[in-house]
């Protein structure tokens, strides 16, 4: 797939490192200090393996209150502009607002991937207009209410056909299929039992033919199923990482870069004997 000036080979898992800079994730060196650290982190999760590197601002996980417009480009931008100069990985932005998509990719980043599937006023405007591929994502609810007792007919189906109503719009909008990505967004609106259905059947999301990015590490799918909290869910992350990457998911979003790519190291072997 075309990102930018770069071609990245997705016939083969890759791995995607997660960045954040919402304050929760910040030491207490205030902002600047924390934008060096971002970055150092950065890099050292391209030289373990990442292929791309994804950058947020706004916190997205149950019971997540919005962010402010310009707090959201505080904390991103200046990340983007300093890690884009040290490397070049794929730097995706993780966002739904036009404004910090638009300044991102002027910034640097190479991919949209946003958790609301381009459903923002100017979202899809913003999308086309950058040019760079958009991963959609299938999120039911917003974070701040999603968990509470989500209900599918048939989470399959409910997931697959949104995808596919989005990817419609975004061709009505102007962004060329070959430019999108899946996502059936795992703790999005799920429960427990949706969430590892949608990894049972993940095959039937990959049947709609485009590629399909997968983020699982250190959720609760992983902490209620095994009782783990969430420093000690990295085995649970990397039997996920494995067993979706085995059935040839494209890139994987993780915290835990080293081990993930040893793990998809071994998946690209077993392909390749
Ligand atoms: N494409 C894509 N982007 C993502 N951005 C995030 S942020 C994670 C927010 C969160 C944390 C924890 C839980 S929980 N309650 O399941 O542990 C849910 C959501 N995730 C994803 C993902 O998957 N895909």
């Amino acid at each position: 797939m075309q990102f930018a000036n770069h071609f990245i080979d997705l016939n083969q898992p890759r791995v995607m490192g997660i960045l954040n800079v919402t304050p929760d994730s910040f030491s207490d060196g205030g902002r600047h200090a924390s934008a060096q650290q971002a970055v150092e982190h950065a890099l050292c999760m391209v030289e373990q393996g990442a292929t791309f590197i994804d950058i947020g601002g706004e916190s997205t996980r149950p019971g997540a209150k919005d962010v402010a417009l310009q707090e959201e480009l505080d904390r991103t931008i200046p990340v983007i502009e300093a890690l884009s100069a040290r490397s070049d990985c794929v730097i995706s932005i993780d966002t739904s607002k036009p404004q910090v998509m638009t300044e991102a990719v002027n910034a640097g980043a190479k991919l949209i991937n946003d958790v609301r599937a381009l459903r923002e006023p100017g979202a899809l405007k913003a999308a086309a207009e950058a040019k760079v591929p958009v991963c959609l994502m299938h999120m039911k609810g917003e974070p701040r209410t999603m968990q509470a007792n989500p209900q599918y007919d048939d989470v399959i189906s409910d997931v697959k056909d949104f995808l596919v109503e989005r990817t419609a719009a975004c061709e009505q909008a102007g962004i060329d299929k070959s430019s999108i990505l899946l996502d059936p967004g795992y703790g999005f609106g799920k429960s427990l039992e949706h969430n590892y259905a949608l990894v049972k059947y993940l095959p039937d999301i990959m049947a709609l033919g485009l590629p399909v990015l997968v983020g699982m590490s250190r959720k609760s799918m992983i902490g209620k199923l095994l009782n783990r909290n969430v420093e000690e869910r990295l085995a649970g992350s990397i039997a996920l990482a494995t067993i979706t990457a085995q059935m040839g998911a494209h890139i994987i979003r993780v915290h835990d870069v080293q081990e993930t790519a040893d793990a998809v190291n071994i998946v690209k072997m077993l392909k390749k004997v």
